[in-house]
């Protein structure tokens, strides 16, 4: 049997949501780096299963464990990485906080008030750690980009697109996004005073005084189009991901950035700055 090479001196990295579609590439960038030592995957299905055979690859001496309080306890890692869903991602971090275990989280859905709890927790802890809506370099530029048009162009309206087996809308980078626009532009109430919909939800989700658009299909992965309008002129900001191999190189730095930070940070573009 093949199995990894332990190093006492690597980053000690497990995965929640490791049979995932996200996952399963965080698996694959694991193990290509010698610095990261992959450690233990939860899966509450798959416990006792070898995580390299479950995901159609090699045997990779990891085995997936029922919980992540059973993965902390027996093997503890410095990292948490978590793609699972918004339901299980707030535990996930209590979980994180009690053991102290850094977590680079990308699973979307946290609410405001869950995000601002755990800022408060983990800063009070000095814990560091990652909240990232996206980790693709493209999508954190197409968010700063969008955030400076708004200052002159502050008629917008977002279009996130994703694959139709997404959980939560709109895209939590699209509400990252909208955050930013909506700091960063004069208040203002788009559209026509007396706009009516006669089909509710025509004119998507109101934020702030604008509008996000969430579209669902098959063949998608991630993308997301910020349209601005002013006299005689459009402009529009595009990022697409088309695969999810996209989003490793940031959750490889964050992975590598969260076990020198004592505060938890929101958003991938914290570590770049
Ligand atoms: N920040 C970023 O850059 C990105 C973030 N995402 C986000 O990541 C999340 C996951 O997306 P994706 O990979 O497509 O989703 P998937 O549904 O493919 O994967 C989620 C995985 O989590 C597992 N899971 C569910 N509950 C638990 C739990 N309590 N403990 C451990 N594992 C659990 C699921 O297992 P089972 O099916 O057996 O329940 C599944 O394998 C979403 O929130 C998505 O928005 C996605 C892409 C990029
Ligand atoms: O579910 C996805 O796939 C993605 N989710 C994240 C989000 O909600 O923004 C990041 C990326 O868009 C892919």
């Amino acid at each position: 049997m093949e199995t990894l090479e332990r190093n006492e001196k690597t980053i000690k990295v497990a995965v929640a949501g490791a049979k995932g579609r996200m996952g399963q590439e965080v698996v694959k960038m694991l193990i290509q780096d010698p610095t990261l030592e992959f450690v233990v995957a939860v899966d509450s299905k798959l416990h006792g299963v070898d995580v390299g055979e479950a995901i159609g690859g090699r045997t990779l001496g990891v085995q997936f464990v029922q919980s992540v309080e059973e993965a902390f306890q027996k093997y503890q890692p410095d990292v948490l990485v978590d793609f699972t869903t918004p339901q299980t991602v707030f535990q996930h971090m209590e979980l994180s906080l009690q053991y102290k275990v850094r977590p680079v989280i990308g699973t979307t859905g946290l609410s405001t008030e869950q995000m601002e709890d755990l800022t408060r927790r983990y800063t009070e802890a000095k814990l560091g750690g990652i909240i990232a809506p996206n980790f693709a370099i493209g999508a954190i530029l197409c968010m700063k980009f969008a955030a400076m048009a708004a200052k002159y162009m502050p008629h917008v309206e977002i279009i996130e697109l994703h694959h139709d087996r997404k959980l939560d809308a709109p895209s939590g980078t699209a509400l990252k996004t909208a955050e930013l626009i909506a700091k960063s532009r004069a208040e203002l109430a788009q559209g026509h005073p007396q706009e009516e919909e006669s089909i509710p939800g025509a004119r998507g989700a109101e934020y702030h005084g604008f509008r996000i658009h969430s579209v669902r299909l098959p063949g998608m992965v991630a993308h997301q189009e910020v349209l601005f309008g002013a006299t005689g002129q459009t402009l529009s900001i595009r990022h697409d991901s088309i695969n999810r191999e996209s989003f490793m190189p940031g959750v490889n730095m964050a992975i590598k950035a969260a076990m020198n930070m004592d505060t938890l940070v929101y958003g991938l573009e914290n570590l770049l700055d």
